[in-house]
């Protein structure tokens, strides 16, 4: 029985990336508005939420979300500089923050330079703040949202196959060297992002409808496979993602 089994989760087929961002976005400023008091989103990098971030930087929308109250840190990171094309940080400020007006003290990027492991303890710290002060993951979520893509090899965030962080239980936040990556990464490990309303995994494009299929048949040798959250998982696809599922959308 995978984990998937044992949890909410649920699909969301949409005709294409533009519905699975604008979905996306829909959904992200209803729970914002809904909120009571901070509201919590780690983001994801890749190119697939990039439509999404631009969608939350065009007026109508940045005119209605609560930026001031809502505090926003990163599911991974490259640990390069921001200026790096690699930073997932540099695009979302580029293609986000440098249009909305969040508070620059509800942007929490993840640090990138230093010793890797000392930044992974700092981003910890950091989120351990956010969190009230608590070091123990309580009954209560870091997070309202945890935005994830998934890779071809089947990782999310930076959880790679073949990676240590995979084991890791305790701690919120690990560094890492993927195999076949060119940077080292930070990210969020397996009970920082289950411990979550919900997770939101976007995923498009008929290059991934091999890897989602084995993901939701909850292949464990995927590390997607292994996500979890206290709330719900959702995943927001696009047909070519689901195999050429007939479009339809479920709210
Ligand atoms: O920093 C990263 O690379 C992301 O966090 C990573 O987990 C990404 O979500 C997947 O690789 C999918 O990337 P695409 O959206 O570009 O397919």
């Amino acid at each position: 029985m995978s984990t998937q089994d044992v949890m909410t989760a649920r699909e969301v087929v949409l005709e294409d990336p533009d519905a699975v961002a604008q979905w996306t976005a829909d959904f992200l400023l209803e729970k914002a508005l809904s909120a009571r008091g901070v509201f919590r989103i780690a983001l994801s990098g890749g190119s697939t939420p990039r439509k999404l971030y631009a969608l939350m930087a065009e007026a109508g929308y940045a005119d209605r979300f609560p930026w001031s109250r809502t505090e926003f840190f990163y599911g991974d990171d490259r640990f390069v500089p921001a200026e790096s094309a690699d930073s997932n940080r540099g695009m979302v400020q580029s293609i986000l923050f440098d249009h909305v007006p969040v508070p620059t003290k509800n942007i929490h990027p993840m640090p990138d330079r230093g010793e890797p492991d000392q930044a992974a303890r700092s981003y910890e710290a950091d989120l351990q703040q956010a969190y009230g002060g608590n070091t123990l993951i309580a009954n209560k979520p870091l997070f309202d949202v945890v935005l994830l893509g998934l890779g071809e090899n089947g990782h999310t965030a930076s959880l790679f196959p073949r990676q240590p962080v995979l084991e890791e239980k305790i701690r919120w936040v690990a560094s890492c060297v993927p195999d076949d990556a060119p940077h080292t990464r930070l990210t969020l490990t397996y009970p920082a992002i289950a411990s979550s309303r919900h997770v939101l995994f976007l995923v498009t494009g008929t290059s991934k409808a091999g890897v989602l299929g084995r993901v939701r048949a909850g292949d464990a040798a995927e590390p997607a496979s292994h996500i979890c959250s206290d709330g719900e998982v959702v995943w927001i696809i696009d047909r070519g993602a689901a195999g050429q599922a007939e479009g339809k959308t479920e709210r």
